[in-house]
């Protein structure tokens, strides 16, 4: 059925028809395709990139162009990364140049050389395959002074870990990171009947923006790293006891030893870091260095 509905729109299109049987959505991708238009319409809405012609939007898992199509008419330079090597040959019929269609993993795209060869920060869109959600986000963490925005759909739970307070079930090291690096934001629920296939869960459309003007940590990332990974690998427990291994027999800060992790607000995350470790501010040009990515984050 996926196939009679594709190759429907597609002849529409007057683009050629997808070869029988050979482009089932595959799961392992994340392959839910958007259908519904207006949502399509909405997401495309929401990005109001103004670099000259597009240069600097980067779609992320186009797959058979739901958004492309919208994308390709206000972004003519736009590029896209597809790692579904039987959609590149479609795509790039579809969308020729100037807009540049990348074979390849968006966990491994140079963000910071894309942003400097396009002369400016990023603008990133993406229905994004729920399997690797929360390492591409912690990607476009890593590569931060290099996106100026992302507008992204996911699960509706990791949107909410994204946005979630303090002392709520929700808040954890994605909602620290996130809300120290950029001001994450839902924009609207998708639901599941917008995708084909349709998946079990709802959607959220979220807008994130990575300030210009962000204040530089004052401790090394890594460092924040691992005391995000300490505390809240025993969410728990109160500080002065979850943090024993990495206290080296120092006692814990006296203002945090009998706080729990999800009672920290992201800011004093950063002060609790530099009370064990000492200051060392974040060197401006760190940007792109893997620090989020190669960690595999407990919650
Ligand atoms: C949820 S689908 C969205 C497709 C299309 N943008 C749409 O809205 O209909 C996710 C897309 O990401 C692609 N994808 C999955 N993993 C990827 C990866 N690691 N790098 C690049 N693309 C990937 C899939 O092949 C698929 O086309």
């Amino acid at each position: 059925r996926s196939l009679v509905r594709c190759a429907a729109t597609d002849t529409e299109r007057g683009a050629p028809k997808l070869p029988k049987g050979q482009f089932r959505p595959k799961q392992s991708l994340g392959q839910n395709y958007l259908q519904d238009p207006n949502y399509a319409a909405r997401i495309v809405d929401a990005l109001q990139c103004d670099s000259e012609r597009g240069k600097r939007v980067v779609e992320l898992g186009p797959g058979l162009g739901a958004l492309t199509k919208l994308l390709s008419r206000e972004y003519p330079e736009m590029v896209a990364v597809e790692l579904d090597e039987r959609a590149i040959p479609l795509l790039r019929e579809r969308y020729p140049e100037p807009i540049t269609i990348l074979e390849g993993d968006v966990l491994a795209v140079d963000y910071s050389a894309l942003s400097a060869a396009r002369g400016g920060k990023l603008s990133i869109i993406g229905n994004l395959p729920y399997y690797i959600t929360s390492q591409i986000l912690f990607c476009l963490c890593d590569h931060h002074a290099s996106v100026k925005k992302a507008v992204v759909t996911m699960q509706w739970e990791v949107a909410q870990r994204l946005v979630a307070k303090p002392r709520t079930r929700d808040y954890g090291i994605l909602s620290v990171v996130f809300q120290l690096y950029a001001s994450p934001k839902i924009t609207c629920k998708i639901p599941n009947t917008a995708f084909y296939p349709v998946p079990k869960v709802t959607s959220a459309l979220v807008t994130v923006d990575f300030p210009e003007d962000r204040e530089l940590f004052p401790v090394q990332p890594a460092k924040l790293r691992t005391v995000l990974n300490t505390a809240f690998r025993q969410r728990r427990k109160m500080l002065r006891q979850s943090l024993k291994s990495i206290l080296n027999g120092k006692p814990c800060p006296e203002e945090f030893a009998t706080k729990r992790p999800e009672e920290l607000k992201p800011e004093e995350f950063l002060e609790l870091t530099a009370l064990i470790f000492g200051r060392d501010p974040e060197t401006p040009d760190s940007s792109g260095e893997a620090v989020w990515r190669t960690q595999k984050l407990r919650e």
